[in-house]
């Protein structure tokens, strides 16, 4: 068995760094039915460079590379104790290698364990199997798309949709509502495990053991597959879009799952995967370990861009996040701007303009928003641009500091705190996903600010633009939580909500919940 550890580590790499052929697929036919020049093509489009990115690179998908979460079959007679040993070898070097972020937080101090290991992570599940070989599964699931999971006890009432009962349908209106309650903070559109019954933990085991399905597959359950099939067409019609901006893909994938439950309860749990949706498995041979084969197909495969694709690709500039100057509703100008940022320059924007950001930009997420609510900050925020990120750095023999992948954090998050901190420190943009809420709006308008979306997962698309780390601040917090000083260099986002009141998402919230509305009337 000494070689299952490599085959391990091997599939860690290939789960973070190279996307799957059936999610390829899926994400493909989504940029098929989105308008290229529209928001939501946009960022398909850079979706679909950061792919091919991070597979050429061997690096991060998305810099959260989430909680590892393993599914190993063993033969009988398996020593399952040695199993685990080398399968947590494996993680702890797969992070030290920059393959996987520091993801382990102590929930009391808040101790980043800074290799991935500590209780409870990785999630390890063993069964035995009638098979000769070892099949070893792996979900990288993120946070902010976990954030975004929901637990439905029928029967209950649900905004829009009305009663749902303890029947097939009033779980058809679970599901349409979880895929709303995500919008764009999960980094739609996503793919959905559902699961029914159990009770409140196999049920939400449930939902996240149908994410280990093909994307292409059919549920063997009639009356399940057709509810797949209605969700599919109905949830995309949403207007949800790409990171929430809008359009006419929300969801790639609907997979659902049944089993017993008590009497008393009626449980529907969904697990949303983002676009990132990152699960490979192994076939390995149980004498040695070695890999026999792949269990699903490698992205490398599916290509994300065809060939029609790289001549157009190479006839605009690089940036495909740039959109053409003339005005339709969707795409707005493209803006260049170097920090720190002049007020007025700031109140010239509108959301839908694209701006590409040269200068210092400083990461900010969690800890930092927290703390900076009552000490001063260790810079000149003034002008200043921040960044809801947690990047994958990995420090040389020097001492350097080099990004491996910084894609936006889910910026809700830091709602609470962002208008105060906006005005205290005098910033000007704000850089995240999913968009911020009416307290941070009022601040942008009040203070002269912007919020501006990045595309969530493309860590390696973003990691590229960040050409040195000046420094850092608050490594106590831990890799993901620091203050990062970068060094951006065409650091291209979309403004979706300006100085003037107007919010994106508050406008997609609205018209998918508009939308949501029409699926009120029972269908089975
Ligand atoms: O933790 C992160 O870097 C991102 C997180 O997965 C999120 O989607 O907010
Ligand atoms: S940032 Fe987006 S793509 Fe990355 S793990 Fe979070 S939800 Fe998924």
């Amino acid at each position: 068995m000494q070689q299952f550890g490599q085959s391990v580590y091997q599939l860690i790499v290939e789960a973070s760094s190279n996307l799957p052929g059936d999610v390829r697929r899926a994400i493909r036919q989504a940029r098929e039915r989105e308008e290229a020049a529209t928001r939501s093509g946009l960022s398909l489009s850079t979706i679909a460079q950061n792919i091919e990115m991070a597979e050429t690179n061997v690096s991060p998908i998305c810099q959260d590379t989430g909680m590892p979460t393993f599914i190993v079959h063993t033969p009988v007679g398996v020593n399952q104790i040695v199993l685990k040993q080398e399968i947590r070898e494996a993680v702890r070097l797969a992070t030290k290698d920059g393959k996987l972020r520091t993801n382990s937080v102590d929930s009391l101090t808040g101790a980043n364990s800074g290799d991935n290991l500590g209780p409870g992570t990785p999630v390890i599940h063993f069964e035995q199997w009638e098979q000769d070989d070892i099949e070893v599964k792996l979900i990288l699931k993120g946070g902010g798309c976990e954030n975004k999971n929901i637990q439905y006890s029928l029967p209950t009432e649900l905004e829009g949709l009305g009663k749902a009962g303890r029947d097939l349908d009033g779980i058809r209106k679970c599901i349409l509502h979880a895929v709303y309650q995500a919008q764009g903070q999960g980094c739609s559109a996503g793919f959905i495990g559902v699961g029914i019954g159990g009770d409140r933990t196999t049920g939400y085991e449930l939902a996240k053991h149908q994410l280990f399905r093909e994307v292409e597959d059919r549920n063997p359950i009639a009356e399940l597959d057709q509810l797949e099939q209605y969700i599919m067409d109905k949830a995309n019609q949403l207007g949800i879009g790409t990171m929430g901006f809008g359009g006419e893909v929300s969801l790639l994938g609907c997979k659902v799952g049944v089993m017993n439950r008590l009497p008393a309860s009626f449980f529907v749990s969904v697990a949303y995967n983002c676009w990132a949706y990152r699960r490979q498995g192994v076939l390995l041979d149980s004498e040695t370990g070695s890999l026999k084969q792949w269990v699903y197909e490698r992205g490398t495969d599916v290509p994300m861009k065809d060939a029609t694709e790289e001549v157009a690709a190479a006839a605009t500039s690089d940036n495909s996040m740039s959109v053409n100057t003339d005005t339709d509703e969707e795409s707005g100008r493209t803006v260049m701007l170097t920090t720190p940022i002049r007020e007025e320059d700031i109140r010239s924007l509108r959301v839908g303009d694209v701006v590409v950001i040269n200068g210092e930009i400083h990461t900010g997420r969690d800890a930092l928003h927290k703390h900076l609510m009552d000490h001063d900050c260790p810079i000149d925020m003034n002008g200043g641009v921040i960044y809801h990120c947690g990047p994958v750095m990995m420090q040389d023999k020097d001492g350097e500091w080099h990004v491996r992948a910084a894609g936006p954090t889910t910026s809700i998050r830091e709602e609470p705190y962002q208008g105060d901190i906006i005005k205290k420190l005098g910033i000007r943009a704000v850089i995240g996903k999913g968009g911020m809420g009416a307290k941070t709006l009022a601040a942008l308008k009040e203070h002269g600010g912007v919020y501006m979306n990045a595309i969530g997962g493309a860590a390696q698309y973003y990691a590229r633009c960040i050409k040195q780390v000046n420094g850092v601040d608050f490594m106590e917090f831990g890799i993901p939580e620091a203050m990062w000083h970068l060094q951006a260099e065409g650091f291209t986002a979309i403004v979706t909500m300006d100085s003037h009141g107007n919010s994106l998402h508050a406008d997609v919230d609205k018209n998918s919940f508009e939308k949501l509305t029409q699926f009120k009337e029972t269908v089975f």
